[in-house]
C-alpha cells in the first residue's frame, strides 16, 4: 500500500479525567470520503482539530505525507494548515463585514498573494459552486446553503489536498444538506483530494465511502481500517465530469 495521506498513530487527548481521544489510529488514502460519526462527546472534534494540526495530541502522532506534523511549532502548523488543508465548519467561519468573493480570495491572500491575483480564483470557485452573481454579497446576505458553498470554496481555492468538515450541513435542510454535501465531494474527492467530515446526519455519511464512528473517543467501527475506500463510490459531481470546469488549483500552486 501506498504511503497514506494522513496518518493517525494512538492519539489520545485528556482534558481531567475525560477521554476524548483514547487511542485512536486510522490512516486516510489520498483521494478518498471519509465520515466520522459518535454520539454527542464522542470525540470527534477533538480528533478532526487533532489530525488538522490545530490541537497537539497529548500523545501519538499525525503524519501528513509520511512526516509527523503533531509536533511541528505553532507557526510552522499555522502555515501547514493555510497551504495544505481546508475547513468547513459548521458556522462556516467566513467574515460576515466581508462579502462571499472576498471571504474566498481572503484565503489566498493569507498564502501570501495579493488581493488582485486573488479575486480571479476566488471568482473561479464561486462559479464552479453555483454562486456566480452573488460575489458581492455579504454572509449575511445569502442562505445557509449558499453560505456553505462559500465556505468550501474557500476551503478549496488554495489547492489544498485535505479537507476537514465539521458539521458542514448541520443548520441546513434535508435538501440542501444534499445539495451541499454533493458540492463538497465533487469540490474534493472529485478532484483526487481527501475529504474527512464530522456529521451526525446518516445521509450525509453515507455520500461518503468511509465511515468511522467512535463512542468515548475510540474508534469502534471502520468500513474500511486500511483507508482506502471503494473506487468511485462517491456520487458524479451535479453536472456530470466536473474535471475540466473547475478553477485551476493545482496551477496556482505550480506557479508558487
Ligand atoms: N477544551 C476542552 N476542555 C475540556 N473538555 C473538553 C474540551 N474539548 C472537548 N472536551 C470534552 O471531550 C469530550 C469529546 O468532545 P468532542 O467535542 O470531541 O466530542 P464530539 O463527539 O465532537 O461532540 P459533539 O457531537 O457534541 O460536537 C467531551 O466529553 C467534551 O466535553
Amino acid at each position: 500500500m501506498h504511503t497514506p495521506l494522513l496518518e493517525a498513530e494512538g492519539l489520545s487527548q485528556h482534558y481531567g479525567p475525560t477521554r476524548a481521544l483514547d487511542g485512536v489510529s486510522l490512516a486516510f488514502a489520498a483521494g478518498t470520503s471519509t465520515a466520522v460519526m459518535g454520539a454527542s462527546g464522542s470525540g470527534k472534534t477533538t480528533l478532526l482539530h487533532t489530525l488538522a494540526g490545530i490541537l497537539v495530541p497529548g500523545m501519538g502522532q499525525v503524519r501528513f505525507g509520511g512526516a509527523d506534523i503533531s509536533h511541528l511549532g505553532d507557526a510552522e502548523r499555522s502555515r501547514l494548515r493555510r497551504e495544505h488543508f481546508g475547513f468547513v465548519f459548521q458556522q462556516g467561519l467566513l467574515v460576515p463585514e466581508l462579502t462571499a468573493i472576498e471571504n474566498v480570495a481572503l484565503a489566498l491572500m493569507l498564502t501570501g498573494r495579493s488581493k488582485r491575483e486573488s479575486l480571479p480564483y476566488a471568482a473561479g470557485w464561486l462559479a464552479a459552486l453555483g454562486l456566480q452573481g452573488l460575489e458581492e454579497r455579504r454572509i449575511g446576505e445569502l442562505s445557509g446553503g449558499q453560505a456553505q458553498r462559500v465556505a468550501i470554496a474557500r476551503a478549496q481555492v488554495t489547492g489544498a489536498q485535505i479537507v476537514f468538515a465539521d458539521e458542514p450541513t448541520g443548520a441546513l435542510d434535508s435538501q440542501t444538506s444534499q445539495e451541499v454535501m454533493q458540492a463538497l465531494l465533487a469540490a474534493t474527492v472529485g478532484q483526487g483530494r481527501t475529504l474527512v467530515v464530522v456529521t451526525h446526519d446518516r445521509e450525509v455519511a453515507a455520500q461518503c465511502q468511509r465511515t468511522v464512528e467512535m463512542r468515548d473517543g475510540r474508534v469502534v467501527r471502520d468500513s474500511a481500517p486500511a483507508g482506502e475506500g471503494p473506487a468511485a463510490a462517491y456520487p458524479a459531481a451535479p453536472s456530470g465530469d466536473a474535471s475540466g470546469s473547475w478553477p485551476g488549483a493545482e496551477g496556482l500552486r505550480g506557479e508558487r
